[in-house]
């Protein structure tokens, strides 16, 4: 028998969506919310954890069920047993928890049965698809921060323009608080921030990763996927353009992307010391940036690849997850930025797929370098690499065709943000997932060599 944090510090180790993996969480209760429960032997507890492990700290969002006995099939939702004799379960699983969230979310169905989504997340989705009412999926933030979170915000204003090209926005559930020592709030006043939202479920929908990686595997083009995906990423660029703050850059926007650019660079040389040696390479794409055209700035999607758009079985593109990039504070995400960053972390998208086959291919094949793989291996890669060349361009040309915006025309800008996303990859790969680290660093060595800076 443990205290509850001390359940909690065990178990959150071992969740995908605790971001910082290898630590163990230090964890204060900032936060605690006792929400009505509908059965009489359980009681549902939010709460908002700061994990001071981390630098900056952290605050996670964990809604907990505490039941006085285990109920069948609760296994996987366990987190263990507390100082009270009660057993504590994971909120997303704990179909108490779902009902009550509903309720908050202020969705009225009668079937609210849940199944959490079991992919690859940073959040917890729970999918209630039951009965013969419409779909929804329930998406519970892990780490929350104070102000409004964009996935809510520019899903939500999507909607309400009847854009089609998000699912639709239901309802989202805030919380306030208090965190002076909170590292995005230092105030003593309440702070407010999103928990969760729910939106349309989109049945038979595929993630475009897994699709592009098939495609590439088996050597069939991407090219009209690739094609239709640059028109819908202009058309809701389009769409958020006309109904949230949109304008043309002034010299000092400019002047602080590329401040920010080189900021980035120098806490990623800390994580990645092999970016070090290509720091003056890298420096000169940016600065080069400075003096180029710079489309009007408006709000973007944020995080762009292809594990954020799905493709409905007619072949339409679907956009979702909004929040911009985990590594960067909401108060960055919340501003208007570039178009052109959503443009190139797709295109990296491309590069990462046949990156990913690669690394996969010379792992089966006990390959460390280009040096000893057999000539077969060579022209299967070479393939690849054209493939992504195709859907980069196909890519290029959707979003050209249906924007009018001349993208070949902003080379010299689109490189400096594509070199920026690269980058980010290299130190999120660093803290993650260090045997992917190779592949944004074969695109920050490609960006900034001569063969490539002869096209700008
Ligand atoms: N509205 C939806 N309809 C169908 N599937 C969805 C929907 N929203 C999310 N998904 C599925 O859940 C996955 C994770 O969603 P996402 O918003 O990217 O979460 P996270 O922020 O945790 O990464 C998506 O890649 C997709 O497979
Ligand atoms: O999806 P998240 O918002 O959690 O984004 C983070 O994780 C992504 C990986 O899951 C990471 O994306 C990188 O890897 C993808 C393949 O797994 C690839 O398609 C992307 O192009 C590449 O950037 C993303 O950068 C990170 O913020």
């Amino acid at each position: 028998m443990h205290s509850t944090m001390e359940c909690l510090t065990e178990w959150m180790t071992r969740q995908r969506w605790y971001a910082g993996k290898g630590r163990v969480p230090q964890l204060v209760e900032v936060h605690r919310e006792d929400w009505p429960c509908d059965e009489p032997d359980a009681s549902i507890r939010v709460l908002l954890l700061r994990d001071t492990a981390s630098t900056p700290p952290s605050l996670y969002h964990v809604p907990i069920v505490a039941r006085t006995t285990i109920p069948r099939g609760a296994g996987p939702a366990f987190i263990g047993r507390d100082e009270h004799d009660d057993y504590l379960f994971d909120g997303p699983h704990d179909p108490i928890y779902v009902r009550a969230l509903l309720r908050r979310l202020g969705v009225t169905r009668h079937d609210q049965a849940g199944r959490v989504h079991t992919g690859e997340q940073s959040n917890s989705s729970i999918i209630v698809d039951g009965g013969s009412e419409a779909p929804l999926v329930a998406k519970v933030f892990r780490l929350v921060h104070p102000g409004d979170n964009p996935d809510v915000v520019l899903q939500t204003a999507l909607t309400t323009a009847g854009n089609r090209n998000v699912p639709r926005m239901l309802g989202s559930v805030t919380a306030a608080w208090t965190d002076p020592l909170g590292s995005e709030s230092h105030t003593d006043e309440p702070v407010r921030g999103h928990l969760a939202f729910a939106q349309e479920f989109v049945p038979g929908v595929r993630d475009g990763w897994p699709l592009a990686l098939e495609a590439a595997r088996e050597g069939e083009p991407f090219t009209t996927d690739a094609e239709r995906l640059g028109r819908v990423t202009a058309a809701v660029h389009q769409a958020l353009a006309a109904c949230l703050p949109s304008r043309e850059p002034t010299l000092g926007d400019i002047v602080g992307f590329v401040a920010g650019w080189h900021q980035r660079l120098a806490v990623a040389i800390s994580d990645v010391p092999q970016l070090r040696d290509l720091r003056p390479q890298i420096e000169a794409v940016y600065d080069a940036a400075r003096d180029a055209p710079w489309p009007p700035l408006q709000r973007i999607h944020g995080d762009f690849h292809l594990g954020q758009v799905l493709r409905r079985p007619t072949g339409e593109w679907l956009i979702v997850d909004f929040e911009g990039e985990p590594l960067r504070p909401l108060s960055e995400r919340s501003r208007v930025d570039s178009p052109l960053r959503d443009v190139a972390g797709m295109l990296r998208s491309f590069d990462y797929a046949v990156g990913s086959l690669r690394r996969e291919s010379r792992a089966a094949a006990g390959a460390i370098d280009t040096a000893s793989l057999d000539l077969d291996a060579l022209a299967l890669e070479a393939e690849r690499a054209e493939w992504a060349r195709m859907a980069r361009a196909a890519f290029l040309d959707g979003y050209i065709a249906a924007s009018g915006l001349d993208l070949r025309a902003h080379r010299a800008l689109l490189d400096a943000f594509e070199l920026d996303k690269a980058v980010y990859e290299a130190m999120y790969e660093a803290r993650n997932r260090p045997g992917w680290l190779p592949i944004p660093l074969a695109a920050v060595a490609y960006l900034v060599s001569s063969s490539r800076a002869a096209k700008r």
